[in-house]
C-alpha cells in the first residue's frame, strides 16, 4: 500500500500521570504513516484526490490542542481514530514520542498500528 507520511510534528498539549504535568503544557512530537493509494492523485495531479497533509497537520493540531490526557497510548488511541474517521485512512501507524521525561533518555512514547494495509 502507498502511504503519506508526516515525521516530527510538534504539537503543545495537556498530558501526564503526575501532579505536576496537570497544570503546563507539554510538547510531544508526533510521526504519521497514512495509507492512501495515491495513483488517482498523481494520474491527474489532483490535491482534491490526495491525502492532503495539510490538512492532516491542521486536524492533529486542533486534536493536540483541545486534547486532555494521562497517558500517552491514550493520547495515540484517540489520535489515531479520529484521523481515521476524518479522512478515511484504512491503515496508519502513529508514533508519540514524548521528550524530556527522563534524564537518561532522548525520547519515549509509543507506536501503534490500526486498520487494515
Ligand atoms: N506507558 C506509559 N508510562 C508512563 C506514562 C505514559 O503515558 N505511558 N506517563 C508517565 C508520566 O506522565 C511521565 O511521562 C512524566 O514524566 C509515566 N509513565
Amino acid at each position: 500500500m502507498d502511504t503519506v507520511f508526516i515525521e516530527g510534528l510538534e504539537v503543545e498539549t495537556l498530558i501526564g500521570a503526575y501532579e505536576w504535568e496537570r497544570n503546563i503544557r507539554q510538547c510531544l512530537y508526533l510521526d504519521l504513516v497514512m495509507g492512501w493509494d495515491i495513483r488517482p492523485a498523481a494520474a491527474g495531479d489532483a490535491l482534491d484526490e490526495a491525502l492532503d497533509y495539510a490538512k492532516v497537520i491542521a486536524s492533529v493540531e486542533q486534536f493536540a490542542a483541545q486534547a486532555d490526557y494521562i497517558l500517552v497510548e491514550t493520547f495515540a488511541e484517540d489520535l489515531a481514530s479520529m484521523l481515521m474517521r476524518e479522512f478515511g485512512i484504512p491503515w496508519l501507524r502513529v508514533r508519540v514520542n514524548k521528550p524530556g521525561v527522563h534524564p537518561c533518555v532522548r525520547s519515549l512514547g509509543v507506536e501503534i498500528e490500526r486498520g487494515c494495509r
